[in-house]
């Protein structure tokens, strides 16, 4: 495979995956594959999230970061790693970190309604949180889920045919799978001398996840790590979401498709008094997933990188590095 230094992140019509001809579909497994070996970010359309529900769900959410701090912590959970509802600002740090992101954001994961209840993970997820204050957040946000866990399950099945797998390789790993749409305000600073001088909205990092789907975000700030040590601004069109492979992806494939480290940084002073929104959608799969890195990812060239581990021994652990589990 070519080494390419991308100037912005390649394009791509999902449209082409789901319905295009063969030709089309294959031409866009092999420049999905490109772009994840060189830059493991892309920005796709023909998504399913229509502009009117990212509207919807925008509104939504401004309506419930502007409630008083006291009323939202009521919304949030500790217990359980902050996995669901409410995480107050400066709570989350990136790994190797300690100085907290600028940033409070609100996590929905599965609605256990939608599980059968023969299925384990029923038990296992805990319930979504939802705030009294702003009614229309629970069906908003619970069809924003739905939508991108599909577009999600769409970008895993060109995925498995670039590794070479079956195409439904990932169906079973993500059905009900943990996924978390995180809800992000990165709050506005009144003085930006009182935080801490090396405080940022958001660290560099890579995502734990398997794939992550970000829709356009209110402002600029996103950037992305090239393999030549530059960081290369990131901005969806209206109509694109960015996908990008998360940590997960990266183990099972033995760093074939790379988790490329990213961050979110400061407007400049003068502006660090505005609202900066952003809504990632943080595909993951059942916590019985295996990782251990693919057979075919693995040769004398490409020795195997990590432990083996499953998805919920892995998620466990970055947790308690990111400061969201004692
Ligand atoms: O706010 C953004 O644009 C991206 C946030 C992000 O990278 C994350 O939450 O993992
Ligand atoms: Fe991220």
């Amino acid at each position: 495979m070519k080494e390419i230094l991308f100037d912005e992140i390649p394009s791509l019509d999902l449209a082409d995956f789901t319905s295009g001809s063969p030709e089309k579909k294959a031409a866009f497994v092999r420049k999905l594959g490109e772009a994840y070996n060189n830059i493991g970010f892309v920005a796709i359309k023909n998504h399913g999230l229509g502009q009117e529900l990212q509207d919807k769900l925008y509104a939504s959410i401004k309506k419930f970061f502007a409630l008083p701090d006291e009323v939202k912590a009521k919304y949030e959970r500790p217990t359980i790693g902050f996995q669901r509802g409410y995480t107050g600002k400066g709570k989350e740090h990136a790994k190797g970190r300690n100085t907290g992101d600028l940033k409070e954001f609100y996590h929905v994961g599965q609605e256990l309604s939608t599980i059968p209840d023969s299925d384990p993970v029923k038990e296992e997820y805990p319930a979504n949180v939802w705030p009294e204050e702003v009614p229309e957040f629970k069906d908003i946000a619970n069809e924003a889920y739905r939508t991108l866990e599909n577009a999600g399950r769409n970008m895993l099945k060109a995925i498995a045919l670039y590794l070479g797998l079956d195409e439904n390789y990932f169906e079973d790993k993500v059905a009900y799978g943990n996924s978390i749409l995180r809800e992000i305000h990165y709050f506005p600073i009144e003085n930006p001398d009182s935080v801490p001088a090396d405080a940022v909205r958001a660290a560099e990092h890579g995502d734990i996840n398997l794939i992550t789907l970000l829709m356009g975000a209110s402002a600029d700030g996103l950037q992305v790590l090239r393999k030549d040590g530059k960081w290369i601004p990131i901005t969806a069109l209206p109509d694109q979401l960015v996908v990008n492979v998360g940590d997960m992806l990266d183990r099972l494939t033995n760093k074939k498709l790379k988790s490329t480290i990213h961050r979110v940084v400061n407007p400049p002073r003068e502006l660090m008094h505005t609202s900066r929104y952003s809504i990632p959608f943080f595909m993951h799969p059942r916590s019985e997933m295996d990782l251990t890195c693919l057979d075919s990812c693995v040769d004398e060239q490409n020795p195997k990188q990590f432990e083996d581990a499953t998805a919920g021994e892995f998620l466990e652990e970055r947790l308690r590095e990111l400061g969201l589990r004692k």
